[in-house]
Parts: structure tokens; sequence; C-alpha cells
């Protein structure tokens, strides 16, 4: 393997107390809000087909109409109590939001530029009042900052001249600042999650990303930095040159989930998913295909089962109200996590074989395994594959009378539980209680071939 100066400085999981809370989340929710709510993916009259906080890049949107809109943000019905509380309903465990998004406007009265709350109608702090009510509700608060800054003037894509490279040298030291800014301002911070630094112009500032991640751990001890932050020596992102992970968890699923174990690496990782196909900020025609809760329901306990983190994106509209679809959403998954929660939080992977009735999860601590059931068999019958020498003790429903099955050996280390009720109407949990054997109890014989 190479020798990297600013490659992934630890290899393997970080083991202490502040990542294992953040590895047992299971359920967060993102937030993008900004000015880019205000066009809500029209302009003149037009219908902007991309996604909503990306018109700025439209040409049907000229870039002054856009970096005018904070002469309109006043959201006059922004309620961070309200939003707060409906998170918590909703069973989110954490929460990420943009301070920054690539446009530059900062929802924080920022010193280093005029570009921020202040300057708009509205003239307060939004970043702040919503640290707080999530941090009253018990919903760890994540910073969402793009380091790709479209309104500063040194902001560069790719350094090419002598005055780039001195440009951009300014743009390095307001990141810095503002940066700083937000951990002294916000020190209830869990962490940040960046994005908008694909740029050539930033994948060579190993040195200087590597430094100011180290000082940012420094303000904030424990603090979760994931893989999209620092390039390494040779430029690579997420990974570094010798395949190892950069930062604390990777941070490549974005409107993707991996499908297996082996797609995970073994690595910490969370899926950040939008509700319709490719919205993130606020758009007010929403077009293709929109995610039912059981859509989401299933990304989620998939994510789990796989040892990550499943963050759910809400874009507030103009006026700082959640739009009725994503507050029915919230109803909905959070109706199912008041009764499952037990097969989300604090759980992770198990290595038994996959089935086609749907996922199982365990809890980290007690070792309880949850089969989450989405497919119910024909024949009602949930086949249950586990390696060798497990004894499966105890099964029953999670909910409802505890009904409990007798699993069926049908091969061995193989059973079939059978289920009685007609049709799941949600994704039903049942419990398995399990124990290591010390020897392999006497079961089927497999043939000789
Ligand atoms: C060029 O492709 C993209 C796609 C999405 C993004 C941003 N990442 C998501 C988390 C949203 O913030 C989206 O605007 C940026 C560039």
């Amino acid at each position: 393997s190479m020798t990297l100066e600013h490659g992934a400085h630890r290899i393997g999981k970080r083991i202490d107390s502040k990542m294992s809370r953040w590895r047992n989340y299971g359920f967060g929710q993102f937030i993008h809000w900004g000015l880019y709510a205000i066009p809500g993916g029209h302009w003149n009259g037009e219908y902007y087909g991309g996604a909503a906080e990306w018109i700025r890049s439209w040409k049907g949107m000229p870039n002054e109409d856009y970096d005018n809109l904070y002469t309109e943000f006043d959201p006059v019905d922004f309620d961070p109590k309200a939003w707060a509380e409906q998170a918590k309903d909703m069973g989110a465990r954490y929460m990420i939001i943009t301070t920054k998004h690539h446009d530059g406007f900062c929802l924080w009265p920022s010193e280093f530029t005029d570009y921020d709350v202040t300057n708009a109608p509205y003239g307060q702090d939004i970043i702040g009042p919503l640290v707080e009510a999530y941090d009253a509700e018990g919903i760890d608060v994540y910073l969402y900052f793009s380091v790709m800054d479209w309104n500063h003037p040194g902001y560069r894509s790719k350094l090419e001249t002598a005055e780039d490279r001195e440009a951009y040298e300014g743009f390095k030291e307001f990141t810095r600042n503002q940066l700083l800014e937000l951990l002294e301002r916000y020190p209830s911070t869990k962490g940040l999650w960046f994005d908008g630094t694909w740029d050539a112009a930033w994948k060579e500032q190993a040195e200087f990303a590597d430094n100011l991640a180290m000082e940012m751990r420094e303000m904030i001890p424990g603090l979760i930095i994931g893989s999209r932050f620092r390039p390494d020596d040779y430029g690579n992102r997420h990974f570094d040159s010798n395949g190892d992970l950069m930062g604390d968890y990777e941070q490549g699923w974005e409107r993707k989930l991996p499908d297996t174990y082996e797609d995970t690496k073994g690595n910490d990782w969370d899926c950040v998913m939008t509700v319709p196909e490719n919205q993130w900020g606020y758009h007010s025609d929403w077009r293709g295909h929109v995610k039912t809760s059981y859509e989401l329901i299933e990304m989620l306990v998939k994510s789990v089962s796989l040892d990550g983190n499943f963050v759910m994106n809400f874009g507030p509209n103009g006026q700082g109200e959640i739009r009725k679809e994503e507050r029915q959403l919230a109803k909905e998954i959070g109706e199912w996590m008041h009764k499952n929660q037990k097969a989300i939080y604090d759980c992770g992977y198990i290595d038994w074989e996959k089935q086609d009735w749907g996922y199982y999860t365990r809890n980290r601590e007690s070792g309880e395994v949850y089969m989450i059931v989405f497919n119910k068999p024909i024949n009602g019958a949930l086949r249950i594959k586990t390696p060798a020498k497990i004894n499966l003790d105890k099964i029953f429903d999670l909910n409802g009378p505890q009904k409990t099955y007798r699993p069926e050996e049908i091969h061995r280390n193989e059973y079939f539980i059978h289920l009685d009720e007609a049709l799941l109407e949600t994704p039903k949990v049942i419990v398995i209680q399990y124990s290591e054997a010390t020897n392999q109890t006497k079961g089927y014989d497999k043939a000789k071939t």
C-alpha cells in the first residue's frame, strides 16, 4: 500500500461511545431549507425539472434573480418546536440541517459574509432555534455544510491560473472561518455532514482539509465527520488511495441503498433519501414517483439490517411550513415506529441468510433478533436458516397478544415458522431469542451423495 500523509488515519470502525451512539440511531431526518424554497422549482411561470435546490444552475433562472431571493426570505410560519416535535413523533433520533447549501446563503448570522439570514427580511438566526428545539426533544443535531459555494468570489471549481490559486486561498480561509464559527455557535452539534467536495480545486487540498478536520475535532472531541469531506494526497475521497475509508462513516449512499452486507465493506454508513425521485429542497410540483411510507419503512429496515442509518429528507417551503405530504408520511412512519422501534433502535446486522419474507435486525446489546416481515409467503411458512450451533429458544410476536411460534425443523439449521394471519396490514415484527449451542444438537441427517 502507498504511504499517504493525508489518507485514512484509522483503519476499522471508531469504537468510542459517541460513535456507538451514532451507530445505534437507526433513523434520522434530513432538512433541506434555504432560498431555493422560495421559487420551489418554478421561475417566470416555467417549471424546472431538476432538483429544486439546484434551480440557480438552470438557464430559466438568471443568477442575479436567484441571488436576490434573499430579499424575499421571511418565513413567518417557521416553528422549530413544531418541526422537532414532529421528528420526535416520527421516531427520528438525529437530524441533519443545511446550514449553507451550494448557493452560499447562510441560515445563521455569519461574521464572514453578508449573504446570510440577518440581511434578509427575516433577520434572525434559523440554526440556533432549530438546534435548541431538537436538543430539547433529545434528537441529536448534525450540521450539513456545502464546501462548494457559488456566492463566494474566491470559490473555484478548478485552479488553472495564479489568480485562481490566490483567490482560492481566501476561499479556504473563509471556509475554515465559517466552520469554526458554526462549532463555536452550536457546540451541542454532534457532527458535520459535508457536501460539495467533488471539485478539482478542493481535491488538491488534502493537507488543508486534514488540518481543518483535526482542528474541528479538537474543538468538539468526538465530533463525527463522514467520508465526503477530505481528499487524500491523490485527490481521492470516501476511500483513500489504499482503499481505506476516510472519515468516520461512509457517505456514498445518496438516494441509493447497498444490496448486501458485502456492499457496505463492513463500514459504518448512512443512506440519505429523498421522498420524490430527486428533490431535496422544496419543489411545489413533485412529479414522478413519490415514495409511500411502506417504501420508506422498508428502506429504513433494510439500512438497519445492513448496519447503516437511514436519513429521510424533508424540504420545508418558503414560508417555513412542512408540506402536507411530508407531514402525512411522518405520521404513518411514526405509527409504525411507535410499535416497532425495538427492531430499529440499537440494532444492526446479523449474519443469518437473508430470506424473501424480509429482513433480520439484531439488538447490539441484548442480542435479541427481529424478523421484519414484508412479504408473507403463499403458504404462510417463514423460512429461517441459521449458522451451525444456534438454538432458537423463543420466538414470539413483538406486538399483540404475544403469540409464540414453535419452529419446525425442516433441515439442519433450517426451520419454518407458520404465520396464521391471512394478510399482513403492516410490516410485522417477530422476536427470536437464540443461544449458541456448545455442541450441534441432533438434527436432520444430510444425504450422502
Ligand atoms: C451533481 O450531483 C449532485 C447531486 C446531489 C447534490 C446534493 N447532495 C444532496 C444531499 C443534496 O444536498 C443535493 O443538492 C449535489 C450534487
